[in-house]
């Protein structure tokens, strides 16, 4: 399938590359801009994204940008259930690719605490992050071929409540996915001035198609295409 055989709302602005390389610079370049504007405007920015392989370029691209990352709040779309010394943590992931040179002064918001489950630390991870002062500046999803977003995956049974929930952040257990997991809302996640879709790969392109005559409980990422989104893919 070919990136032009789709058709897209015109809510959604795609931009597909040649590469991965050059999809990473260009990806880069806006993030970059996006996030020097909201500090101009209003001190502080603030960017959360997803774990997976596909962002790991870019983070590193990202963390050797000449930007003001002390001003800058960085959280999770979501996080798995493990300490963050392990290597399937999101978090493990940010802090080796993405809070190093430069943004190793960004201030990072952890969805991860020790010594309690997933949904016992809902309240605490709720209060953390209501240290983002209303909309997120930059949401970077992913997308599974299953049509998951951050967590939300429509295996789960806590899907039906969390794509109503008005919270900012549930608890998921993933049958198709290893570790319970800590997901934000889709009604934080589109508390955002800018959501882009950053995927790679000929296969995605298909879940894509797929998605865009799917609903959010069978595809929670067509949830998001129903919304203002960018989407970056490359093959
Ligand atoms: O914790 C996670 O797994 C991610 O947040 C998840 O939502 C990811 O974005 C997709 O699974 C795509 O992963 P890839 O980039 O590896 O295809």
């Amino acid at each position: 399938m070919k990136i032009s055989e789709i058709h897209f709302p015109d809510n959604v602005d795609v931009r597909a590359f040649e590469s991965r390389e050059a999809l990473t610079a260009h990806l880069s370049a806006l993030l970059q801009d996006q996030l020097s504007n909201a500090i101009k405007d209003k001190g502080r920015a603030s960017l959360a994204v997803s774990g997976g392989s596909t962002p790991v370029p870019l983070f590193q691209n990202l963390s050797q940008a000449e930007l003001p990352w002390n001003k800058v709040s960085i959280t999770l779309a979501d996080d798995r259930w493990i300490s963050p010394d392990k290597p399937d943590s999101n978090e493990k992931l940010l802090r080796t690719h993405l809070l190093q040179g430069n943004a190793r002064s960004a201030d990072f918001i952890s969805l991860w605490q020790p010594g309690c489950s997933a949904e016992e630390a809902i309240e605490a991870c709720q209060q953390r992050l209501s240290a983002i002062d209303g909309r997120l500046d930059v949401v970077i999803l992913g997308m599974g071929n299953d049509g998951h977003t951050a967590s939300l995956f429509p295996c789960a049974v806590e899907l039906r409540a969390a794509l109503s929930s008005t919270a900012d952040c549930v608890a998921v257990n993933p049958t198709t996915a290893p570790y319970a997991r800590i997901s934000l809302t889709p009604a934080r996640l589109l508390n955002s001035e800018l959501r882009i879709l950053h995927i790679c790969g000929n296969d995605k392109l298909e879940t894509l198609a797929q998605a865009l005559t799917s609903t959010p409980e069978s595809m929670p990422v067509s949830l998001f295409l129903q919304h203002p989104l960018i989407i970056y893919w490359a093959p």
